[in-house]
């Protein structure tokens, strides 16, 4: 476990290429696992998250060669899957756990899945529940609710299955289950999640079909391999276009950004609060749309926030809630009940932690409160084993009086490996 100490900043500048999309490396690396031929990625993002994945369809049999940011599969379609001699181990990863059991579920073949002590705390039956129905074998603590999980799949029918909540880990582990099961498998959400499977699917040459908040696919359907290109996360970007907007006399360019309408709702939020931001240099990679951002110090002025717009911005919650604390007036964040199912409860603590560096913030039902403009003062706070809280912290930490100690900072690494360099990167140019 190791400690990091951020000091205050007299403003950032230059600019730094974001790193790759970790819901986008995940499914290049499941996809060309069961597609047929050679996929190549490029823009991989190395983070913890994404090489647990490589490591569990290693263990699955298949051929994965990875350096840096590119990597190859050597996919020899749904049948090239093996039953492991090992346990699947999942590390930090939601996505892993819940894509790969879709993907399990209909494979004839035993496998054992554990992670990490979040993942162990993390809701399972989301899809444990809809994959049994579909006809797979799964059981684990607590009924098959939570790691370690045991999944035996086979022969699986396609259902129409009606998801509680806007989640794409969901809507992805029931499609990717039905494009091997008999007939049609359609899942509807309550609101519209993040579409990378839905696009990622088709660029492998499966049809997809859309209609509004409902996705179907035909079972029956094999992948063709690809090269895949990676934007940068926009969920990564978040922390550094937020850095920008709070620290004074700062301009930073973010080069890379995905900007997929389904992730982009921290756009939404810093336009709205009055940032002073531009997008250029528009383009596509791999289906997905991609940008330049330039930010530069703003004034800012709370909103609300809530929704359809949250599962547009979900991960983004901890950052936000630091940059409401640098906006006249009041934001109210709410809707977001899924924050307390994530690494850690982030409704718990985003409050705690940001309450240590002196915000007035309160915790709601289904979200937070908060009341700016608050100067915030330099404290020891814990990211408590979670990435998006360690470096929501450690922005925090460019703007306080005083310095910012965050315990179990090595969280970090699960998506953004190269946040503290690209930190002194944008000191630097001062
Ligand atoms: O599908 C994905 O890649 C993800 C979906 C979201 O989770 P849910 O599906 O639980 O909303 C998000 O919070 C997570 O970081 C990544
Ligand atoms: C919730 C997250 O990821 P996962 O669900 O894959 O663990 C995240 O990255 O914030």
């Amino acid at each position: 476990m190791n400690t990091a100490i951020v000091t205050h900043s007299n403003g950032l500048k230059g600019t730094i290429q974001i790193p790759g999309d970790k819901s986008i490396s995940h499914r290049a690396v499941m996809f060309g696992a069961i597609a047929e031929g050679t996929t190549t990625v490029e823009g991989f993002l190395p983070g913890e998250d994404c090489l647990s994945t490589i490591a569990c369809f290693r263990k699955l049999g298949v051929s994965i060669e990875q350096q840096g940011e590119k990597v190859t599969i050597e996919g020899r379609g749904w049948e090239g899957l093996t039953e492991p001699r090992e346990i699947l181990d999942v590390g930090n990863s939601g996505t892993t756990t819940r894509l790969m059991l879709g993907i399990l579920a209909t494979r004839p073949f035993h496998s054992v899945v554990i992670g990490d002590d979040s993942i162990a705390k993390r809701p399972m039956a989301r899809v444990t529940n809809p994959l049994r129905e579909m006809g797979s074998i799964i059981d684990g603590r607590e009924n098959g609710n939570y790691t370690p999980l045991s999944i035996r799949g086979g022969q699986t029918q396609g259902i129409a299955y009606q998801s509680k909540v806007a989640s794409a880990q969901v809507k992805s582990a029931i499609l990717l289950a039905g494009l091997q099961s008999s007939g049609v498998t359609s899942v509807s959400e309550p609101a519209l999640s993040r579409d990378h499977t839905e696009r990622m699917l088709e660029a492998y040459g499966v049809t997809v079909r859309r209609e509004g908040l409902t996705v179907s696919v035909e079972g029956g359907q094999s992948l063709t391999a690809q090269h895949i290109v990676v934007p940068g996360d926009i969920s990564s970007a978040a922390f550094f276009l937020v850095a920008a907007a709070i620290v004074p006399d700062s301009e930073i360019t973010l080069e890379g950004v995905g900007l997929n309408p389904t992730r982009s709702g921290i756009i939404d939020v810093l336009e709205n609060m009055g940032a002073t931001m531009s997008i250029h240099n528009e383009r596509l990679a791999g289906g997905e749309p991609l940008a330049d951002i330039t930010i530069s110090t703003s004034m800012l002025k709370g909103i609300e926030i809530g929704g359809d717009l949250i599962p547009r911005l979900i991960d983004e919650i901890p950052i936000i809630a630091v940059l409401a604390t640098q906006a006249e007036g009041k934001t109210v964040i709410r809707d977001a009940e899924e924050l307390k199912v994530k690494e850690t409860n982030r409704i718990d603590t985003v409050v705690s932690e940001l309450k240590k560096l002196g915000a007035t913030i309160t915790a709601t039902d289904d979200g937070m409160i908060i009341e700016g403009r608050k100067s915030l003062k330099g404290s020891a706070v814990s990211s408590f084993g979670d990435h998006r809280i360690g470096m929501a912290m450690a922005i925090a930490g460019l703007i306080t009086d005083g310095d910012v100690s965050i315990d179990r900072s090595d969280a970090i690494a699960v998506s953004y490996p190269s946040f503290f360099e690209h930190i002194k990167s944008l000191q630097q140019n001062q």
